[in-house]
């Protein structure tokens, strides 16, 4: 309960000192059960099983080193925090739904997942990723999906499912706001400066940032992760501005294309929204929340010419 919530200290996996709320059972026992957040957020550890959520994490002197432990839980709280502040919503739920981490998923597990009920993180192999949950954007992204799957709800695959990629990376953009990059901090440790996914230039990770050029084959359910680069190129352009296949763009910022978002995703999309229902809903959202002449509706226009969706 409250009563015993203090505040712990531990190095990430990229040897960084954060501070997060654990819960002291006794002198020497604390666990990594934060009550100060909605109904709570826990994290535990596979310890390299796949059974879940395995052993609810803990610590004898608060002094934390397991680093995908530390950061799972310091970035899902950071996460809570955004969605508390930036868009009075309380946890996925907007209930206050407990959030739930695992890590060290399984054997050298390159990925991770929202599983409908929590979020889990692999190791990586040390040489594709690095622990997945010491990207505060694949944190974010994952923990996106949940509010995804309560709002809009949009069917993983082909143009809905891809936004709902894009939606999760957009925030994991938002969350972890010094780039426009996507697992930067955990993708090829032996490969400085590249990424999984780049919202500033899909191309540079192989994604479209244009509807002509988009994915319309059987993979990954209908390249989901692939043409999610067209909704998030509209987004970086949103944002920052620019001018991209002869269109120019003015930016609106950071925050008011969040807004424009999330106001989309609780509003007015839904399980089947396409592309086109994206630039609609973005319309709309901007429409209402700044004006029908407003700077952001002129400029969301803009972006969706520029990625080619009408
Ligand atoms: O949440 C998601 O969209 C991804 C979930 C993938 C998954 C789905 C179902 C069961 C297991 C795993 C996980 C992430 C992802 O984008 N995965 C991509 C890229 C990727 C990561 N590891 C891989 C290993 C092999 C191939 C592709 C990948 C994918 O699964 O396609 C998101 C942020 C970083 C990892
Ligand atoms: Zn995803």
């Amino acid at each position: 309960n409250m009563l015993h919530e203090i505040t712990g200290t531990g190095t990430g996996v990229l040897g960084d000192t954060k501070s997060f709320e654990v819960t002291k059972v006794s002198n020497n026992n604390y666990t990594a059960k934060d009550t100060t957040r909605g109904k709570g957020i826990e994290t535990y550890t596979a310890r390299n099983r796949t059974t879940l959520p395995g052993t609810l994490g803990s610590d004898t002197d608060n002094n934390w080193t397991d680093g995908a432990l530390v950061d799972a839980h310091a970035y899902a709280q950071k996460t809570y925090d955004y969605y508390k502040n930036a868009h009075n919503r309380n946890s996925f739920d907007n209930n206050g739904a407990k959030l739930i981490s695992t890590v060290h998923y399984s054997n050298r597990y390159n990925n991770a997942f929202w599983n409908g009920t929590q979020m889990v993180y692999g190791d990586g192999d040390g040489s594709v990723f690095r622990p997945l949950s010491a990207g505060l954007d694949v944190v974010a992204h994952e923990l996106t999906h949940a509010v995804t799957e309560r709002t809009a709800n949009l069917i993983y695959q082909n143009e809905s499912g891809a936004l709902n990629e894009s939606i999760s990376d957009i925030f994991g953009a938002m969350i972890d706001d010094d780039d426009w990059l996507m697992g930067e901090d955990v993708y090829t440790p032996g490969t400085p400066g590249d990424a999984l996914r780049s919202l500033e230039d899909p191309t540079v990770a192989g994604d479209p940032d244009h509807y002509s050029d988009r994915y319309t084959g059987p993979n990954d359910n209908g390249g989901v992760h692939t043409n999610s680069g067209i909704n998030n190129k509209a987004a970086y352009l949103l944002a920052e501005g620019g001018t991209h296949t002869g269109v120019t763009v003015t930016g609106i910022g950071r925050n008011d294309t969040a807004k424009i978002y999330y106001y989309a995703l609780t509003n007015y999309l839904n399980p089947n929204s396409n592309f086109s229902a994206m630039r609609q809903a973005a319309i709309q959202s901007a429409t209402a929340l700044f004006g029908a002449n407003s700077q952001q509706v002129k400029s969301v226009k803009a972006a969706y010419d520029a990625v080619g969706v009408q």
